[in-house]
């Protein structure tokens, strides 16, 4: 038998493992790399991370990537290329955070890799019923095993899509294994470039788990910081608190008709982005005059007020839900301030659940390839809308 199946299968009967679960999102900020440490598996899976670390991005990869991400029309040569080198970056990028944790990459069981996405493209988005749902991660998972010599799970939306869903959000499934409590209601916000909940009702009711997309999160606010300041986000929002919100272009804004749209849904930088924001600009009276900071401010606003009504609607009428924030918003005073006025003693870090917050995602898919390798699709039978099957698949380094 090849030797790296014979391993497989020992790490899969394994009592705990070693998982590095990766994840680098639609902020394009850097690879957020967490070391996990995972028993059992399904309800009965217990996670702790051993080390986390983000690791930035370098400004030419980052323009690379730029060039193809979420663009209907690219260089077919460059997301061909893009796909080896994502995977060679990560690797390389693995391999020097191990070094600096003092490991061995002998002793990592698995690697759980999420990819860079380039496109998200469900029909409820493009409008194109002749394609089916569709999305696409690159940093193909053949790359990593070969680089690093350790066991590659990968490409996780792909099993999503083909079981009837919109490959996205995936959430839902690490966040019901491991978060669901019996005290409470929650909400799991994570606010990335995108924002995005987990809804878990209070174990014993009648409630579904449920995750869905809200809109966006950090991305407007990035893509116009770039554009206008040169910079990669508005740190500590100090642009944004010191504009004025617009009344006006908030409430165009706010009247995309994806927000109306019921849960749970996805969306991406395909949609929310800088012509969205210069189509609605278009449209303010010319009466109004707006500076950098001002659009700046509303765009914050954009993305609170998108959070606090998506959340508002997802929570009513039910007893009192406890919303736990992850994802690097939790960074933004001023989104943060909006947030926890809207919800008066509801609002925590995600810390208060004993995980990192900046840690989540990439610890959600360290969850998912362990229940590829020791899981069965049962142990997520009960999420909404969601195919109960397990994702990934399996790249051998010999
Ligand atoms: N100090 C800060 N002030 C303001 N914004 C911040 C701060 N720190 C992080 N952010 C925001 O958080 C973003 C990174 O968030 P995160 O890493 O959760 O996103 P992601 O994983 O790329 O997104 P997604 O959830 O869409 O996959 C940054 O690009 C920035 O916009
Ligand atoms: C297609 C894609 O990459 N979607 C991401 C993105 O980032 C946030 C939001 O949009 C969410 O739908 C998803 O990631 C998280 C990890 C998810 O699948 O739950």
């Amino acid at each position: 038998m090849n030797k790296s199946i014979v391993k497989l299968a020992k790490i899969a009967e394994k009592r705990d493992r070693l998982i590095i679960g990766l994840m680098s999102g639609t902020s394009l900020d850097g690879l957020d790399i967490a070391l996990c440490r995972i028993s059992g598996s399904g309800t009965e899976s217990t996670l702790s991370l051993i080390h986390f670390t983000t690791m930035p991005y370098e400004d030419l990869f980052r323009q690379q990537i730029r060039k193809i991400f979420a663009k209907r029309q690219i260089d077919h040569q460059i997301l061909c290329g893009l796909n080896a080198y994502v995977a060679e970056v990560h690797s390389q990028l693995i391999l020097e955070t191990l070094k600096d944790w003092n490991i061995d990459p002998t002793q990592i069981d698995v690697i759980a890799s999420h990819g860079q996405t380039v496109f998200h493209a469900p029909q409820s988005l493009t409008g194109d019923v002749s394609l089916p749902n569709s999305t696409l991660q690159i940093g193909d998972g053949d790359h990593f095993a070969v680089r690093t010599g350790i066991i590659t799970i990968s490409d996780f939306r792909q099993k999503h899509l083909a079981a009837g869903g919109e490959g996205a959000p995936l959430a839902a499934y690490g966040d019901y294994l491991l978060f669901s409590s019996e005290e409470e209601h929650r909400i799991l916000l994570n606010i990335g470039g995108i924002s995005n909940f987990t809804f878990l009702p209070r174990v014993g009711t009648n409630l579904k788990a449920y995750a869905t997309d809200l809109g966006p999160g950090n991305t407007m606010m990035n893509q116009y910081m770039f554009a206008h300041y040169g910079e990669e986000m508005d740190k500590d929002a100090a642009v944004a608190a010191s504009g004025r919100v617009s009344s006006e272009l908030l409430s165009r804004l706010k009247s995309h008709p994806f927000l109306k749209i019921d849960f749970p849904k996805t969306t991406g930088p395909e949609l929310f982005n800088l012509d969205y924001l210069n189509a609605c600009l278009e449209s303010v009276s010319i009466t109004e005059q707006l500076y950098e900071a001002d659009v700046m401010a509303t765009l914050n606003s954009f993305s609170a007020q998108t959070i606090v009504e998506g959340i508002k609607r997802a929570i009513a009428g039910l007893e009192k839900t406890k919303i736990y924030v992850s994802g690097g918003g939790l960074h933004n005073p001023m989104l943060m301030e909006q947030l926890v006025a809207a919800f008066p003693g509801a609002v925590a870090s995600f810390q208060e659940l004993g995980l990192d917050p900046d840690a989540k995602e990439a610890c959600l898919f360290a969850v998912l390839a362990n229940e590829t390798l020791c899981g069965d699709p049962k142990n997520v039978i009960n999420i909404k809308d969601s195919p109960a099957v397990c994702m990934g698949k399996i790249s051998l380094p010999y």
